[in-house]
């Protein structure tokens, strides 16, 4: 993760995408401020930041989301870039609940340069991301030419695979 230079040790900068949702609470106002908060951490500023999208619900019957995606420059591997976001989760009040549950906030980490990754704690490619209208919409709008290194099609082939039908721009976003 990081790259010998001048006989020091210099984090590399990579690139990382990032899904934000929400659906309980001041959605737009909890998902600027999240986005605020992560470009404020040391190791990490902001390359791209989609619209915002209402989108209903996939999962148990609840309130539709608020959904969007940022990209990265990042200087963290990818443990501590998790650990970042789980935190960050926290800081709003996300409560873990049913799985896919509502939440005031989730911030998924769906890819990082062209790494796989599959360990217990961290997936990378996220592994549900390429059936998800919700995800792949605001990411085609930042990254449509990302590969995503496990089905080896890029952002802008995968978002056409699904149904998009229920994703809706927020206008103004
Ligand atoms: N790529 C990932 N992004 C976020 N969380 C991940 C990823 N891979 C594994 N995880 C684990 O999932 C839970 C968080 O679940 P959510 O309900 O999606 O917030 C977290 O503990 C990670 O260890
Ligand atoms: N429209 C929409 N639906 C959703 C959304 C979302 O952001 N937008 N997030 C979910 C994520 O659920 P969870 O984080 O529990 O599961 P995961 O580990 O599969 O991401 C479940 N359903």
């Amino acid at each position: 993760m990081f790259t010998k230079h001048n006989a020091e040790f210099k984090p590399k900068i990579q690139a990382s995408a990032i899904a934000l949702g929400s659906n309980i609470g001041d959605s737009l106002t909890i998902l600027e401020a999240a986005t605020a908060e992560l470009a404020a951490i040391p190791g990490i500023q902001i390359q791209a930041k989609s619209s915002w999208y209402i989108t209903k619900a996939v999962g148990p019957p609840q309130p539709d989301y608020l959904n969007g995606c940022i990209i990265l420059q990042v200087e963290l591997d990818p443990p501590k870039l998790l650990e970042v976001l789980l935190t960050i989760e926290q800081k709003f009040g996300r409560v873990r609940q049913e799985r896919w549950g509502p939440r005031s906030l989730d911030l998924d980490l769906l890819l990082y340069d062209d790494l796989i990754i599959d360990t217990p704690t961290l997936q990378i490619p996220h592994p549900r991301m390429q059936e998800r209208a919700f995800v792949l919409v605001p990411l085609a709008e930042i990254a449509p030419d990302w590969l995503e290194p496990i089905s080896g099609y890029v952002i802008r082939e995968l978002v056409k695979k699904v149904d998009c039908s229920d994703v809706h721009l927020l206008k103004g976003s």
